[in-house]
């Protein structure tokens, strides 16, 4: 039996003219909680829909605990939260789980899932009159209630206040320390930063980057060293190891950097060091240059960390 939750292998979809997925595979072993990172159109609610079951592939496979995504379902083993669901109208919450708790083997107590998803004063409630934050809760509760081991989120925060977002975040926290697998798509980076342990870079229905966040900024190659230069010349800086660019401002010369350690050493015996700063990018800075098209991309396709 595959100990991989997800196992995706060359997965294709196109739309028409759209190639919204083209060649993706992505292996999340049981108990990691992972960020589908990418801007709009990145191919991520496809790759999602592909996972799901929901969208059939042109080709390549998605596996789900080594099976098809419609057995993991089923059994409960796969929970999802798709980006915009539709609820029904005229039943409360409870009754809304209830239902949908015993389409399932083991589900969890309801008690439970209400305080999971923050919902419990709100069980009594008919689910169209909730608000935007409320339904989104509802769904991550219909996600949980079979208890599954897998949880897939397609943007779950897009809807949500800063406030409801944090509280969001400490819901599937306690859920991924149940040693479960997480995997959810964003736009935000602080997200897929702050609440993941791996992420995954998509953009044109490629994976581009894939590792821990620190990894990701190594990758992108985005460290910056300063220092205070004498004259205008740029060219022995330009030559220094690890240096992928230069530029002057103000007197102070901005070096990017592979490999800063490098650099830093070179600049030391040279004897150059004057108000000398480095500064490690930030996944913004990483994230644009992963996937703005720049010559950088296609050297760093499918890497892997
Ligand atoms: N049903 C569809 N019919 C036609 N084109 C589609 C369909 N679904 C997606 N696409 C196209 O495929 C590409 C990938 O879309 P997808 O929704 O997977 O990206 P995404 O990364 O989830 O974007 P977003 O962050 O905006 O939700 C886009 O160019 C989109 O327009």
């Amino acid at each position: 039996m595959s100990s991989e939750a997800v196992s995706l292998t060359e997965l294709t979809k196109t739309y028409g003219t759209v190639r919204a997925v083209h060649g993706l595979n992505l292996d999340i072993p049981s108990g990691q909680t992972v960020a589908l990172l990418g801007p709009n159109g990145a191919g991520k609610s496809t790759t999602i829909g592909m996972m799901l079951g929901l969208v059939e592939p042109d080709s390549g496979r998605a596996a789900i605990f080594g099976g098809p995504a419609e057995q993991a379902l089923r059994d409960g083993r796969m929970g999802a939260m798709p980006q915009e669901g539709g609820l029904p109208s005229r039943v409360t919450v409870q009754e809304l789980l209830r239902f949908v708790a015993g389409t399932y083997r083991a589900p969890l107590p309801l008690e439970d899932v209400l305080a999971a998803a923050r919902l419990t004063g709100e069980a009594g409630r008919r689910v169209d009159r909730l608000s935007g934050g409320q339904a989104q809760r509802v769904r991550f509760a219909l996600a949980l209630v079979g208890d599954p081991d897998l949880l897939i989120l397609d943007e779950p925060t897009a809807a949500l206040d800063v406030e409801a977002r944090r509280r969001f975040w400490e819901g599937m926290r306690r859920f991924a320390a149940r040693g479960k697998t997480v995997l959810f798509s964003t736009h935000y980076l602080e997200e897929a930063d702050e609440h993941a342990d791996r992420i995954v870079v998509v953009d044109r229905g490629r994976v581009v980057a894939d590792g821990t966040s620190r990894e990701i900024k190594r990758v992108a190659a985005l460290t910056t060293v300063s220092l205070t230069v004498s004259g205008d010349s740029t060219t022995w800086l330009r030559e220094l190891p690890g240096v992928t660019s230069v530029e002057l401002r103000g007197g102070r010369a901005h070096l990017r950097c592979t490999d800063s350690d490098a650099t830093v050493a070179a600049i030391a015996a040279a004897g150059a060091i004057r108000d000398l700063e480095v500064a490690p990018a930030d996944l913004e800075d990483a994230f644009v240059a992963l996937t703005a098209g720049s010559a950088a991309t296609p050297a760093l396709e499918g890497t892997s960390l």
